[in-house]
């Protein structure tokens, strides 16, 4: 078989730096108003704290402030949503990230409810998942999956008429992915632990999307030819490294382009979430 050198990285700081241009001209047009997002944390989990850090990181680059609020582990579920419900009143809190998922004794689901929608930065909340899926675009999709469509616009591939194939159907990637695919005109297929032939659905895929949050579980074997492959995936291996859901090194000669990780949609999902707080900044102020 042809083995070249010829796949293309889909590097996600080249994207983080032209969302980081939209950004600060919108954030030009706020007179000097620089907004704050407030990190939502429970516990000490290092997912958590990793996303946390990239987040500030991110933020600070790109010259917004951060309010970050830690709750302990055993938070009780009535003075969390105490402590949250001041936080999304807060007018110097122009939008929330809350980490993900929430320790059990709290219930998430009151919380998606409560989030006001106008601040809710990661769409959580039914009014941002109603117009996601709706195809309305004032609606805040989980940054995550609208790293996804920024990276294949920021590098010009078509999506319209394409065969996507989505690897999970979780409600922070797979599901409000797969409908900002078909509001890009593509034809999409979701695929999950019940699919019969995740091989077959993957291969016949001109862009796949891995989201299912296991370590490289996909390869070539999953991959069609010259396909562009997405991978979503933030795992660590068993050596204690970040690794993607996709064994990137394998597809080398089978796909055209594919993201790394780290290195991929990770840089992206924390501008989106930069762009999603300006944005909210500017609806509330406008
Ligand atoms: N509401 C919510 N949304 C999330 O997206 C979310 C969450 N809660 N809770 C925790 C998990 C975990 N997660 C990580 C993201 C990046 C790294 C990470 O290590 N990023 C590296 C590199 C990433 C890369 O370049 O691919 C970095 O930022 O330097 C780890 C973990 C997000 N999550």
């Amino acid at each position: 078989m042809e083995r070249g050198t010829t796949m293309e990285a889909l590097k996600g700081a080249a994207v983080s730096a032209a969302i980081k241009e939209q950004v600060q001209n919108r954030l030009a047009e706020l007179d000097g108003y620089i907004p704050t997002l407030a990190i939502i944390r429970v516990g000490e989990k290092p997912d958590d704290i990793s996303y946390e850090k990239g987040a500030m990181k991110k933020m600070a680059s790109f010259g917004l402030n951060v309010q970050s609020y830690t709750f302990p582990e055993d938070i009780s579920d009535a003075l969390f949503k105490e402590e949250f419900a001041k936080i999304n009143a807060d007018k110097a809190i122009d939008g929330i990230l809350m980490l993900r998922p929430l320790p059990k004794h709290i219930c998430e689901k009151d919380i998606e409810k409560m989030i006001d929608p106008a601040k809710d930065l990661d769409g959580i909340s039914p009014e941002n998942i109603a117009k996601v899926f709706a195809g309305d675009s004032t609606g805040f999709a989980p940054c995550t999956a609208e790293a996804v469509i920024e990276v294949l616009k920021a590098y010009n591939i078509p999506m319209q008429g394409k065969r996507v194939t989505v690897v999970g159907r979780s409600m922070v990637v797979g599901k409000p992915l797969s409908m900002l695919f078909v509001k890009e005109n593509a034809t999409v297929t979701i695929c999950h632990t019940r699919t019969a032939d995740l091989k077959a659905e993957c291969s016949r895929a001109e862009i796949l999307v891995a989201a299912a949050g296991r370590a490289r579980m996909l390869d070539s074997a999953y991959a069609g030819k010259d396909a562009v492959v997405i991978d979503v995936g933030i795992n660590v291996d068993e050596n204690g490294r970040l690794c993607g859901d996709v064994d990137y090194e394998s597809l080398e000669g089978i796909a055209s382009m594919a993201t790394p990780v780290p290195g991929g949609v990770g840089a992206v999902t924390t501008a989106v979430l930069a762009k999603h707080l300006v944005q909210a900044a500017a609806r509330a102020r406008g």
